[in-house]
């Protein structure tokens, strides 16, 4: 697992690493000017005619230093000061008298540089001290920097990107490289942030672990090192062992969400998993998933207490339950999903239809429209302890009655929202999914645009479901199902490619992730 940091707690580093450690400001800079070089060496040649533009800040401090590297390595490299001179900081300062001594080009006026003479540029503008919008001839020379046709270096991070968020303050540079210096910044991973960074290099530019340890976030991410945290499987074990997972799924003759979830829970070692479905889907479910236990039931006969018996009995012998993947929303569903909640003591995932049909419950109560806060207690008192929900960003907008664009732009607040006070854990799907509970948030790197496909989400319902079934926290299900999920993804596409893609090739991938 590793933390990902916003623009205070990297601040807080920098402070901690110069005041406390005592490294001075300068040979950070002199590092971090170092690394940037390195990347840009590795993809540049000395062919290259290199401008870098350069802020006010430390930001620009650094792509001065990047500038006088390069020079002394023989690159040909000049500088366009976008800053105030009287606004640089000491550090900045003394980076250019140095370049300046050096009797480096350094145009103070982007109306007099013929941009097309360069083949490189280096965004060294803002990095995470930017504050607030872009505008004026800062926003100018990032228009310029994006009709550009070379390689764009963006130096931290690319200018006018929120550390915080990802979001675009204005306008921001659009880099093929961005060249971050000892932690990821949060901005750098969501989108549009995730866009603009192109590919990302975290460098060491010689913080101490004392000082990225003396701040806390509560931010992270996953790498291939927390497979660890799979599910032991043991020798002497039996199936008994691995959990039953109960998928309530599917409506009359929609039999793909139910078959989808369910595989994908089997794959991922649940050790037997029930579906809980209408009597129609009985045939092809039994042909196309022989392994999954059926429990069906006749979806005009649910007032019936033997009809109701069937879905409670399932529901009690689960350790975990799905509800929700196409069950739709007809009075059939909502009956079965009262059920489900009335009766469910084991961990439980709330997906697709079944927040739609909650959704549509509260937006008839007068006091719960426009009040995500009394929505979402509203929900959390009416599921069992362990729920996760896994809406898509405009399912979750319906469920919380609350504009989309509002949620896009403050994703993690939005999580926050809905996790502070309650022990939901939710997943956020999308591109970036981001996995709440309490106050801890993760952020999810892996996965493609090949997985924008019908029933995707099925499986990783499924795949949740599997690892709950054998015993993991509902928190730690969830990210690392959403982790495994976008890399079966990631293998898939490698096979298929992103085109062709489709959701039972998720699940087929699975066995390479696991293995
Ligand atoms: N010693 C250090 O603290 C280190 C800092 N480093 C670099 O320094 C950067 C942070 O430096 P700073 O804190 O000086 O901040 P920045 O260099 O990101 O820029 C902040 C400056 O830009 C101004 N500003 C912010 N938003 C603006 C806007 N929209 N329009 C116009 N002006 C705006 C601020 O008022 C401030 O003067 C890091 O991203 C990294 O590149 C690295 O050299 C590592 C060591
Ligand atoms: N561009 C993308 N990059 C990574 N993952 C994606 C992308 N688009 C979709 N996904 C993932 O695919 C799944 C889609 O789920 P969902 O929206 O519920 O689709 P469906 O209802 O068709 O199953 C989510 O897990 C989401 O994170
Ligand atoms: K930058």
């Amino acid at each position: 697992m590793k933390k990902l940091v916003n623009s205070t707690q990297m601040k807080e580093i920098d402070a901690f690493a110069i005041d406390k450690v005592g490294i001075p400001s300068l040979v950070l800079m002199e590092n971090a000017a170092n690394q940037v070089v390195n990347a840009m060496e590795e993809r540049i040649s000395k062919e290259d005619i290199i401008l870098v533009v350069c802020g006010s800040g430390n930001n620009g401090g650094d792509g001065l230093a990047v500038a006088r590297i390069l020079l002394n390595h023989g690159f040909q490299v000049d500088v366009y000061l976008v800053g105030e001179r009287d606004k640089m900081t000491e550090e900045t300062k003394k980076q250019l008298e140095i370049a300046e001594n050096l009797d480096m080009v350094i145009w103070d006026d982007a109306n007099e540089i013929n941009f097309k003479s360069y083949t490189v540029l280096v965004d060294a503008i803002f990095g995470i001290g930017l504050d607030r919008e872009v505008t004026g001839k800062h926003e100018k020379i990032i228009a310029i920097m994006n009709a550009f046709h070379g390689y764009v270096f963006a130096v931290d991070i690319p200018s006018g990107i929120s550390a915080d968020s990802g979001q675009v303050l204005g306008t921001a540079v659009r880099a093929d490289v961005t060249i971050t210096f000892g932690i990821e910044k949060i901005g750098q991973l969501l989108y549009p942030g995730s866009l603009h960074t192109g590919k990302l290099i975290v460098s060491d530019i010689g913080f101490p672990p004392v000082a990225v340890e003396s701040v806390s976030s509560n931010v992270s991410m996953y790498d291939e090192t927390d497979l660890f945290s799979l599910p032991r499987r043991s020798a002497y074990s039996n199936k008994g062992n691995y959990g039953r997972a109960v998928i309530v799924a599917g409506s009359a003759n929609m039999s793909g969400a139910a078959y989808l979830s369910a595989k994908a829970a089997y794959r991922t070692g649940a050790g037997l998993v029930q579906i809980v479905t209408p009597e129609e889907n009985r045939a092809i479910l039994q042909t196309q998933l022989p392994e999954a236990i059926l429990t069906t039931y006749y979806t005009d006969s649910l007032a019936e207490e033997a009809e109701q018996e069937k879905i409670i009995q399932a529901v009690s012998g689960a350790d975990a339950i799905v509800i929700g993947p196409g069950i739709g929303t007809s009075d059939a569903a909502r009956k079965v999903l009262d059920l489900v909640l009335y009766n469910a003591k084991s961990p439980l995932i709330l997906d697709a239809d079944a927040l739609t049909i909650v959704s549509e419950l509260y937006n008839k109560f007068p006091l719960l429209r426009n009040n995500p806060c009394a929505r979402i207690s509203e929900l959390a008192h009416s599921v069992p302890k362990d729920t996760i929900l896994t809406p898509h960003l405009k399912e979750l907008a319906r469920l919380l009655d609350k504009n989309l664009d509002e949620i896009k732009g403050n994703l993690l607040g939005t999580a926050a929202l809905c996790t502070a006070d309650s022990n939901l854990t939710l997943v956020m799907k999308d591109a970036r999914t981001v996995v709440s509970h309490h106050e801890e948030q993760y952020i999810n790197a892996s996965g493609n645009n090949g997985m924008a496909t019908g029933g995707s989400g099925d499986v990783l319902t499924g795949v949740i479901a599997g690892l709950l079934a054998q015993g993991m926290v509902a928190s730690e299900a969830a990210k690392l199902g959403v982790y495994i999920h976008g890399l079966a993804g990631d293998v898939a596409a490698k096979e298929k490619s992103e085109y062709s893609l489709m959701a039972s090739d998720i699940i087929e991938a699975l066995t390479a992730v696991l293995k």
